[in-house]
């Protein structure tokens, strides 16, 4: 390390430079000011800071790729563009025998590089028992990243600066794994003439720094899935409770923005577990593969910041309280669980193998059946805090599959399942505000589907002369404000992800929406219920998917 700049920070900023140099103005401006600093601090190790006051969506940085390639456990992709191939026979590489789509992407993305290694030694996957090769993709990634040590020295310096953890992974069952998949393959079978140490530097490097890239082959809908290291965004400190947003765009292109105010002199933080999980969950995956107890606020709460995201109902007859876990942060996860209220006590173990039951049952229902989600969640909606991570899943499923999936489609929907629906969202956002506040994914997504069926339910209550004027008004202005938030939250994804078209689609429903307001506003009094009169019960007439048109609502209203 040069004594200067022991923290290579010298190299992160020029990386910096670079990519900011690649971006278009309107993402960033080549000549804006910085707005954090990379520090060192424990625990962290290097770690990005705010300069100065961040305000909510602001664009933070952009980052690129320093390398993209298959993810572990990949199925036969090619490595060129990354497409799923069906068969070994579609192509074949002209070079090194490798399938591929056709010969463009023979030169394509990272390709070249490992192509001579592989068609010096000769080796190819075998075609006949791909199972037994399945590994060779995940080390195609490691044979990228060495390769840049002779083709691309500027990138592998800023690779070789990155945390790879050496010692700790050593001996674990991680350190084993990839030796035998990756380190062994590729000096064994593609006779690469690297020091083992340096191949398992790499592996550590891409545990500890990868970001799975997910997006879609230009021109078609067709998804890809691979793993990149993006060297700015790997500087962001993990929390369990993050404030920064990442958006991948076509051309794999990172932008980090604030998800919410962060505070000059605040760390700039990412989520690298899954924000719907435990804490127990979240900490074993945190220390089993980027090797680090998290101690953050979310970590050390027992209540996880007021939301009981992993409390469960005391079992003491009339005791109501909730069960917490005594020492969060506990290293050897063994803190017995204590009620808050009579001070009964469970083991963690006890608390562990519930939790594994519950794991168990939700795998064993087909995608989108209902009737199963919800049996489980019956069963279990009295052992559990009403906001556990578990009955919380059950909601943020059924949020989604009610009004998507056959026989529950939303005009099929009954207004208990409506009803349903609605809660299902409302819970998950209350949770979500805690947790993952401002701009985010999962927020947008779920406050799509709760507009569907209020926006439903308030037309039917219409149709049926069954809600007065202001009431209505009152319903749809409510769905205008979940769509708004819906297009807010994903204004920001690629038109070519799920997301982003989830956000096309809420812009025209909005439009739609806000032309209906105004029609509705000017709509003569006895087209409602009179101001003075309880709203009655709304009849469970049969509803069409046009009913959510505003052509279909205008025509009905003309025939009347
Ligand atoms: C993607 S890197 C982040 C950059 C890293 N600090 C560095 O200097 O290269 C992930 C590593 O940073 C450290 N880290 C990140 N978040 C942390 C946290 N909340 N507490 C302790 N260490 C953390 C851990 O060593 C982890 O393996």
């Amino acid at each position: 390390m040069a004594e200067d700049d022991p923290h290579h920070l010298n190299i992160m900023y020029n990386w910096f430079k670079y990519s900011v140099s690649k971006v278009p103005p309107h993402v960033l401006h080549e000549q804006e000011e910085r707005k954090w600093n990379i520090e060192y601090k424990e625990p962290y190790g290097r770690c990005t800071i705010a300069v100065r006051d961040i305000k909510e969506g602001e664009v933070i940085f952009v980052d690129h790729p320093v390398v993209t390639g298959p993810k572990q456990n990949s199925t036969i992709m090619c490595l060129g563009c990354y497409r799923r191939i069906e068969s070994w026979d579609e192509y074949r590489c002209s070079k090194c025998g490798w399938p591929l789509c056709s010969a463009k992407c023979e030169k394509m993305g990272y390709h070249p590089m490992e192509c001579q290694f592989y068609a010096d030694s000769g080796y190819i996957p075998c075609a006949s028992d791909f199972t037994e090769d399945q590994y060779v993709y995940e080390a195609t990634l490691s044979l990228r990243c060495f390769c840049l040590s002779i083709y691309e020295p500027d990138k592998w310096k800023t690779l070789m600066a990155m945390e790879s953890h050496n010692d700790p992974r050593r001996g674990t069952e991680l350190w084993e794994r990839e030796e035998a998949n990756v380190v062994n393959f590729l000096k064994e079978k593609v006779k690469v003439s690297a020091d083992p140490e340096l191949l398992h530097t790499i592996t550590g490097i891409l545990d500890v720094n990868c970001h799975e890239v997910r997006s879609t082959l230009p021109g078609t809908k067709d998804e890809y899935r691979v793993r990149g290291v993006y060297p700015l965004c790997a500087m962001m400190s993990h929390f369990c409770s993050n404030n920064t947003h990442h958006t991948l765009m076509d051309d794999m292109t990172m932008v980090v923005m604030a998800s919410r105010p962060i505070k000059k002199g605040e760390q700039i933080t990412a989520t690298y577990t899954h924000i719907l999980s435990a804490t127990t969950e979240r900490r074993k995956h945190l220390k089993f593969g980027k090797f680090f107890d998290c101690v953050c606020d979310r970590c050390k709460d027992p209540t996880e910041l007021g939301t009981y995201f992993g409390a469960l109902r005391c079992s003491q007859p009339g005791c109501g309280g909730n069960v917490l876990c005594t020492d969060p942060v506990c290293i050897t996860n063994d803190a017995p669980w204590k009620c808050d209220r009579c001070r009964h006590q469970i083991p963690a173990e006890t608390v562990e193998r519930l939790n594994k039951i519950v794991y168990y049952e939700l795998r064993q229902h087909e995608e989108g059946d209902i009737a199963a989600l919800e049996n489980i969640f019956k069963k279990y909606q009295f052992v559990f805090h009403p906001q556990h991570f578990h009955l919380i899943g059950v909601k943020h499923t059924l949020s989604q599959v009610y009004g998507r999936v056959s026989g529950y489609l939303l005009p099929q929907l009954t207004e208990a399942q409506m009803q349903r629906k609605i809660e299902c969202c409302q819970d998950l956002l209350k949770v979500l505000d805690v947790i993952d506040p401002g701009i985010s994914r999962l927020r947008g997504l779920t406050l799509y589907e709760l507009h569907a069926p209020l926006l439903l339910k308030a037309n039917k209550a219409f149709q049926s002369t069954n809600i007065t004027k202001s009431e209505f008004l009152e319903k749809l202005r409510e769905a205008e404000g979940y769509l708004r938030r819906t297009v807010y939250c994903l204004q920001y994804e690629p038109v070519s992800a799920f997301e982003g078209e989830i956000c096309k689609i809420s812009r025209n429903s909005l439009k739609e929406l806000l032309s209906w307001i105004e029609v509705v506003k000017g709509l003569p009094s006895e087209h409602f219920l009179p101001e003075c009169v309880d709203l009655l019960p709304p009849t469970a007439a049969s509803l069409t998917e046009e009913d959510l048109t505003l052509e279909s609502l205008l025509k009905k209203l003309e025939e009347q």
